[in-house]
């Protein structure tokens, strides 16, 4: 048997479930109440659904997730400031929790009367209390406002006692909610070193934190909770990277939903203004760098620059996933096509085009580009109103990206060309690093080491 599996658990968490009930119109005066008090409504918030782990003795365990995923509730019930509805939580030895720090101090009391009274909830003699007094004192740096009443204190200072309290009682468990943000940035990194040692000595931990790094620097293991269950388990590393990238979808997906927003604005707005005021006939005509002048189309993004004869005109630019639906997220793999639509003044002055895009990263880093020509050797002969389409299949790793369109005559000259006309992002599932995903296939000894599922 593995040595590991040898080692007792200190923690064991059976199937828990919590749910709160959350009022919906509560009245806020007793009057209120009195005359409403048939009408209270609220829902039963299920915030724990089914969570087991264990926790190995010695071991220190970080847990992870969304705000409001329930880490907190999770904790808080390890603590026993709160019951399950269901399942069981079996904690052996001594607790300590720096949860809701400071709860139990009394404010007319003085910093060393409540270091007693605080070590004593954590189930210290008070031989034991008088024998780490001192150090309590020392780790907090606050020896000489000790005798002072604790409402007298600025909640930094409130804090960081609380804080030297619970880690001086000699735990067996602690149990820790964001705790590194107490006190001052020396005192935090005073508190981290203390943590490390705290964990050397053999105590088990379980600590909620936004902050993977210290999640990483911590902890042996990583819990991710999300919608009440436990989502992914296991070396803090790869669980962070995998509830990071998560996240980043879901921004990316708001921010993609805001822009779908803004953009069918801008397009009212400009249809809009075009019912109102008919455009100069002599703003239509070509003019050497006149595109530069006017109001850029709703197309493109804000910061985008146009430059360009104006013979040939872009109206329309869009990227597409493999259903044709603009997009502004992808991930590494897809097929994306870019749609453009142009108009050309006079084609007959003007009778073949060639097209282009080049893709930057968000750092200006050049990534790509290709045109026509290029690709088939070939010219388009241009039309009065016409549609053109490039399909390609994404390499691009994870970033921000912008995009750039041109068409030129055969002579080079620019009739429209649009830097930065639009930005997208890339996500992925690889770890991979770089500017583009090169798929590798591995070979040991000759033979081909198989590959992923899902690559
Ligand atoms: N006493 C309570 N009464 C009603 N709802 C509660 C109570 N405590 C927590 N909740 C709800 O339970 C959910 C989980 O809260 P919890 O504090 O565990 O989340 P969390 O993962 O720690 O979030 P955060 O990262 O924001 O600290 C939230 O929707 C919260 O509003």
């Amino acid at each position: 048997m593995a040595a590991e599996s040898k080692q007792e658990n200190a923690i064991i968490v059976d199937h828990v479930k919590k749910h709160f009930k959350v009022f919906l119109d509560k009245g806020q005066s007793f009057k209120e109440r009195l005359l409403f008090r048939n009408r209270r409504r609220y829902e039963n918030r299920q915030v724990l659904r089914d969570i087991s782990f264990t926790v190995k003795r010695g071991e220190a365990v970080g847990l992870i997730g969304h705000n409001g995923c329930g880490k907190s509730t999770t904790l808080k019930l390890l603590t026993r400031i709160l019951y399950p509805d269901s399942g069981t939580i079996t904690i052996k030895g001594r607790v300590s929790s720096l949860i809701e720090l400071g709860a139990g101090f009394h404010p007319d009391m003085s910093g060393r009367e409540n270091i007693y009274t605080n070590a004593s909830i954590f189930g210290l003699s008070k031989k034991e209390i008088d024998s780490r007094l001192q150090t309590i004192i020392d780790f907090s740096e606050l020896e000489q406002f000790i005798d002072n009443p604790v409402r007298t204190y600025s909640s930094g200072m409130y804090m960081r006692l609380a804080f030297s309290v619970a880690i001086n009682v000699d735990a067996d468990v602690l149990l820790i909610d964001e705790i590194l943000g107490v006190g001052d940035v020396n005192f935090q990194a005073k508190c981290f070193q203390k943590l490390q040692e705290i964990k050397a000595e053999g105590t088990t931990i379980v600590i909620v934190s936004h902050s993977m790094g210290q999640i990483e620097q911590i902890c042996d293991r990583c819990i991710w909770i999300e919608d009440g269950l436990i989502k992914e388990e296991g070396v803090p590393k790869y669980v962070d990277e995998h509830y990071l990238s998560e996240m980043e979808q879901i921004r990316l997906e708001r921010e993609e939903a805001d822009r779908q927003k803004e953009h069918a604005a801008a397009e009212e707005a400009e249809k809009a203004a075009e019912g109102s005021a008919e455009t100069p006939a002599e703003e239509k005509t070509a003019d050497a760098e006149k595109l530069s002048k006017q109001k850029l189309p709703a197309f493109c993004e804000k910061s985008a620059v146009r430059l360009g004869t104006g013979q040939v005109q872009f109206t329309d630019a869009a990227l597409l996933d493999e259903d044709g639906e603009s997009k502004y997220v992808f991930r590494t793999g897809d097929e994306i096509t870019l749609r453009l639509k142009y108009h050309c003044v006079e084609p007959e002055k003007t009778p073949k085009g060639n097209f282009g895009y080049g893709i930057f990263r968000e750092d200006s880093v050049h990534c790509y580009g290709t045109n026509v020509e290029i690709e088939s050797d070939s010219w388009v002969a241009l039309q009065p109103d016409g549609e053109i389409e490039v399909r390609f299949r994404n390499h691009l790793l994870p970033g921000r990206y912008f995009l750039d369109v041109a068409v030129h005559a055969p002579d080079g000259t620019y009739y429209d060309d649009i830097r930065r006309i639009q930005a997208f992002a890339v996500t992925s599932e690889h770890r991979d690093i770089g500017v583009c995903r090169l798929e590798s296939q591995w070979f040991v000894d000759g033979k081909a080491l198989e590959r992923k599922t899902g690559e």
